[in-house]
């Protein structure tokens, strides 16, 4: 199947979760992120959760980052031509959500792509060569591209991969690994 259909299947799919499931299975993701080898990450990129698209909530994979003494960096989007620049989220780093209802960090320090050392993705759907499709609008195939070569890039999704998707373009990056609930459909 092609983006724009894989897009709005999943983008429903992902509207039709209830609270309840929602909870269950992001205790699966978050486990295999407990389970990550961080010693050699300091650094490390993460998303804040846009509630109106029912995404998995990021705080708790951000308070056990923090709990290892790892730099959080989150990012405000410029919609005018899509890119992200990045800060990091420090203890009293305030948060506002910007028009799109995407929580985004106030009056924070600048951080160069080049320091992420790790990178969480969201994503509406995978594929089994890890290439995922967003909310379509090339945010972060843009900003993975500043990354440095061993940025480690792992995708957070509610549904497991699907086999292909058909209409990849040069712009789009596979990640390393996409992590989503066990005995997921
Ligand atoms: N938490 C989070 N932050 C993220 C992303 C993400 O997937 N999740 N993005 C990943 O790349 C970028 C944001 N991408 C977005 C793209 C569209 C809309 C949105 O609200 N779209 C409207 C139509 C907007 C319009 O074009 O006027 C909609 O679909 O209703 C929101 C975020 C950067 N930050
Ligand atoms: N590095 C880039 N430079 C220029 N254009 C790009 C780049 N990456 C992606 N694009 C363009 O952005 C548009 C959206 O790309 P795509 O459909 O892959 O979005 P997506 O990955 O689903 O969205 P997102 O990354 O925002 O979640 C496409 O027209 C694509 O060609």
């Amino acid at each position: 199947m092609k983006k724009a259909e894989l897009r709005k299947i999943y983008k429903q799919k992902r509207q039709n979760l209830s609270s309840d499931e929602i909870r269950q299975l992001q205790e699966s993701i978050y486990n295999q992120i407990y389970d990550l080898d961080i010693t050699n990450i300091n650094t490390i990129h993460i998303f804040l959760t846009l509630e109106k698209f029912q995404e998995i909530d990021t705080k708790p994979i951000i308070d056990y980052f923090r709990n290892q003494n790892k730099k959080i960096v989150v990012s405000k989007s410029n919609f005018t031509n899509n890119t992200l620049t990045h800060f990091y989220l420090e203890k009293d780093t305030q948060i506002e959500l910007n028009k799109y209802g995407i929580p985004e960090p106030k009056n924070a320090k600048p951080v160069s792509e080049t320091a992420l050392d790790l990178v969480f993705v969201p994503l509406l759907i995978s594929d089994i060569q890890n290439y995922r499709i967003g909310y379509g609008k090339g945010f972060y195939d843009r900003f993975l591209t500043n990354c440095r070569k061993d940025v480690k890039k792992i995708g957070l999704n509610f549904f497991k991969p699907i086999s292909k998707i058909e209409d990849l373009n040069a712009f789009d990056i596979a990640l390393d690994q996409v992590f989503y609930p066990k005995e997921s459909n």
